[in-house]
């Protein structure tokens, strides 16, 4: 089960913080352009570290366009549960289990009705601009792309403790993944905005799973995994 991602971590601290407190997921940004870069070869010792103390939570890689050589060499050294995708210029990425893990794609919001989905097991919905931007996007348009697929849709782009309760409400989505709105600055982790930010997610979707119990959709890998 997947619901809250804390994104853009490069502290092993951070990474043991986010679990603490509630996150099921950690996200991991493999773009040597991003202030949160980490290389796979310190990927893998963070990941190393954290398996000590940790076994129940997804591990999240981030790539930008990635050559689909890249993230097949990847796999076989990182362990990670997912992949998170944007952008993507290889158009063999759109094609169905091309790789071994999940992928969640990420959306440029509001996404085109003219544009098809791309190939993925959920979507990441964020802000026009790459990832880890703080900028958010307008929810109401989460309504219409929710009419034309089932997939699991985590909302991104700009949550923060001070939004993440109203974008709860008026977009109901399926997960939520932050990453600068619980920052001191980028790739360091504030302790107090996470802790606000995973104690509002968590007692959100208690509260929603009441409503999701019918549907089938407690589960997000469960859901989504497989279902390309
Ligand atoms: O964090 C980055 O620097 C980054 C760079 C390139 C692609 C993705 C990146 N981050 C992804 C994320 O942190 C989140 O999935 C998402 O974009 C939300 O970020 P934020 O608006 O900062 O909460």
């Amino acid at each position: 089960m997947f619901q809250v991602k804390v994104c853009g971590i490069r502290r092993l601290e951070d990474a043991e913080l986010a679990l603490e407190l509630g996150a099921d997921a950690v996200g991991f940004v493999l773009y040597p352009r991003s202030p949160r870069y980490l290389s796979p070869i310190e990927l893998e010792r963070l990941l190393e570290k954290l398996s000590h103390n940790h076994s129940a939570f997804v591990a999240v890689g981030v790539v930008v366009n990635p050559k689909l050589e890249e993230l097949r060499q990847w796999e076989r050294f990182l362990p990670l549960g997912a992949w998170q995708i944007h952008g993507a210029s290889d158009t063999e990425l759109n094609a169905a289990a091309v790789v071994r893990l999940p992928v969640l794609r990420s959306l440029r919001m509001p996404w085109p009705e003219s544009n098809p989905l791309p190939a993925a097991c959920a979507y990441v919905l964020d802000s026009a601009e790459i990832g880890g931007t703080g900028k958010t996007f307008c929810w109401d348009t989460v309504a219409q792309l929710r009419q034309r697929t089932a997939k699991p849709l985590i909302l991104a782009g700009g949550l923060c403790p001070e939004n993440l309760w109203e974008a709860l409400e008026r977009t109901r989505p399926d997960g939520v993944d932050v990453s600068s709105g619980v920052e001191s600055f980028p790739g360091k982790k504030d302790a107090s905005r996470l802790k606000a930010f995973l104690s509002l997610a968590r007692e959100w979707f208690s509260y929603a799973s009441r409503d999701f119990a019918g549907k089938g959709s407690t589960g997000l890998w469960e859901r989504g995994k497989g279902d390309v």
